[in-house]
């Protein structure tokens, strides 16, 4: 008699994982919408092969590229296991693609509007109050709603004159550092253009919290502000701290210390922060302006908003963390990718030189009449995300997604790499091509595609509230750096346009950009004449 394949399974284990497989691979050669619901629970979306006890194991820097692999492989939705869940390991969904990434984090965001447990970072080191970490309840849904409503583009629109006034000076800044480094008159090799970037984000997210710009980036509050941060990036790394997998481990005396004096630190440092808009305010009874920001909001609407002292200042502070690091990035992403593809940038270059000439530097006036500058933003945040992996949620409830089950408590990331390289939507995703994100009309006017531009944000009900903000940040500067002056690549260091920063929020690893200024100088002038003219263009212009 032959051997019955059964015989061959001999634990339960086993018996398990032969069924989960015969019933995936029944469901592999259906299409999506025919899968068959398993006997007794609908299977977990497929995923590659794990460990039984440890589960899936991959390299955590730059998961989100291997994740893009697996969901070419596996499927737009597809699931990881990190140890055994329920005792202290967990399930992890990827979403890599975009319709799939609205069916689930935006129709179910009731459902997804939690994040993971975070003992480490979330609840000891920011007290529970760090925006970006604090689970879903009440407390969430108050910190959001005062974000939210002040963030709002009619609000954005209200800082456009610190952001023009900060971008100025980064254009100065440029200028500047030519003036200190170079020997040849008419174009620089720039090192220090990420340096700029970071100081002009460091400003406007300073302004908006507070409503002061700092001299710079070496500020003394700026540098405790990053302390914090630094400190904040350490304790959210993947397996930093094995209390996130074994929280009985923050009952052992002081386990938690560091992090404890952390949460201190930087809970005074918000305070006192604030403390400085709250005694302004009281000077301004006196006749002294108090310009407007977020924590002069906050500490008008306090009582509306219900929020406490405490949370009132890690709301305005957690601002600087969310906010400087993301728009600094996003910048020089997008002056690498002008540097790196010459054509998109004579593009930008051409449409600001018809609807704005060369008289005057562009202001958020024009960016309305500008739909190529807006697409080559769009397409920048897609080439290159700045936060690639996502971040993540939590199911609170089981979400079925085309016969599939996200059980609840699983952890839910909506993979903005992947999304960006969906073959439906942004066809050979290498290649940047911001015309990918321009329409035309019947009588030929252009537009930028609107349906797709927030992804890069994240999804659902903890999509980035400062989003517009962030794309006001890099319109102006990609504005003013193209309409100022042609970037080229230093054909001595070749810039690697994969060479990125672990961090969760990626940044470019130091590139060098040629500059040269765009200023038209009659003949028998000195070259040199161009960046006095560019500077005072920047320094006189009524922006
Ligand atoms: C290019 C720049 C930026 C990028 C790429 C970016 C991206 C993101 C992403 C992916 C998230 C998580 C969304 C999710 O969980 O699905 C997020 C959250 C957040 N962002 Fe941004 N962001 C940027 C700039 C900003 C700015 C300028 C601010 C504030 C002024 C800001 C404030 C926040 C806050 C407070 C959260 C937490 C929201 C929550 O957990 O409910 N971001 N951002």
């Amino acid at each position: 008699m032959g051997r019955c394949v059964f015989q061959s399974v001999r634990t339960t284990q086993t018996w398990v994982t032969f069924i989960r497989t015969h019933i995936k691979n029944l469901n592999h050669t259906l299409p999506h919408h025919k899968r068959v619901k398993a006997s007794s629970s609908l299977p977990l979306p497929p995923g590659p092969p794990a460990d039984s006890i440890w589960g899936n194991s991959f390299d955590a820097a730059f998961c989100y590229r291997r994740f893009e692999l697996w969901t070419q492989e596996y499927g737009p939705v597809f699931s990881l296991r990190q140890g055994i869940p329920g005792l202290g390991g967990t399930r992890t969904i990827i979403i890599g693609r975009h319709q799939a990434a609205v069916e689930i984090m935006e129709k179910h965001g009731a459902d997804l509007s939690d994040r993971p447990n975070s003992v480490a970072a979330g609840d000891t080191l920011s007290g529970g109050m760090r925006i970006l970490l604090t689970k879903s309840g009440e407390r969430f849904k108050k910190l959001r709603k005062a974000l939210q409503s002040h963030l709002q583009p009619k609000s954005v629109a209200s800082y456009h004159p610190v952001l023009t006034q900060s971008a100025r000076q980064h254009m100065l800044d440029i200028i500047e550092e030519h003036r200190t480094m170079s020997s040849d008159t008419s174009s620089f090799v720039s090192t220090r253009h990420q340096d700029h970037a970071r100081r002009y984000a460091a400003a406007v997210v300073m302004a908006l919290a507070y409503g002061k710009v700092p001299d710079s980036y070496e500020d003394p509050e700026v540098q405790a502000v990053n302390r914090c941060l630094t400190r904040l990036g350490y304790a959210m790394r993947p397996g930093a701290w094995k209390v996130d997998v074994l929280p009985f481990l923050q009952y052992i005396p002081g386990y938690l210390n560091e992090l404890k004096s952390g949460h201190k630190e930087e809970l005074g440092l918000f305070k006192s922060q604030l403390q400085e808009v709250r005694e302004k305010m009281v000077r301004n009874a006196r006749g002294e302006e108090v310009p407007s920001s977020f924590g002069k909001y906050l500490i008008e609407k306090q009582p509306i908003l219900r929020l406490s002292d405490d949370e009132t200042a890690y709301l305005a502070g957690s601002m600087f963390g969310a906010g400087s690091d993301t728009s600094a990035s996003a910048i020089s992403v997008a002056l690498m990718a002008a540097t790196c593809y010459p054509l998109a940038q004579k593009a930008i270059q051409d449409e600001l030189d018809i609807v704005i000439g060369r008289g005057r530097p562009p202001t958020f006036s024009d960016q309305d009449s500008l739909p190529k500058t807006m697409a080559f933003i769009h397409e920048s945040f897609r080439w290159r995300p700045v936060t690639s992996g996502g971040f993540p949620h939590r199911a609170t409830k089981d979400v079925i997604w085309q016969n599939y089950l996200i059980p609840k408590g699983s952890t839910v990331i909506g993979n903005v790499w992947s999304v960006g390289r969906d073959p439906d939507l942004f066809p050979d995703p290498e290649r940047f091509d911001h015309t990918r994100w321009i329409v035309s009309d019947a009588e030929g006017r252009v537009s930028v595609r609107d349906d797709l531009k927030s992804y890069p944000f994240g999804f659902g009900r903890r999509v980035c509230p400062g989003q517009h903000m962030a794309t006001a940040s890099t319109f102006i500067n990609l504005a003013l750096v193209l309409w100022a002056f042609n970037l080229t690549p230093d054909t001595k260091n070749p810039i690697d346009t994969y060479a990125f920063t672990e961090s969760a929020n990626a940044h470019p690893m130091p590139f060098n950009i040629v500059f040269t200024p765009r200023v038209s100088v009659k003949p028998g002038d000195w070259e040199a004449k161009k960046w006095e003219i560019l500077k005072e263009a920047f320094e006189t212009y009524g922006f």
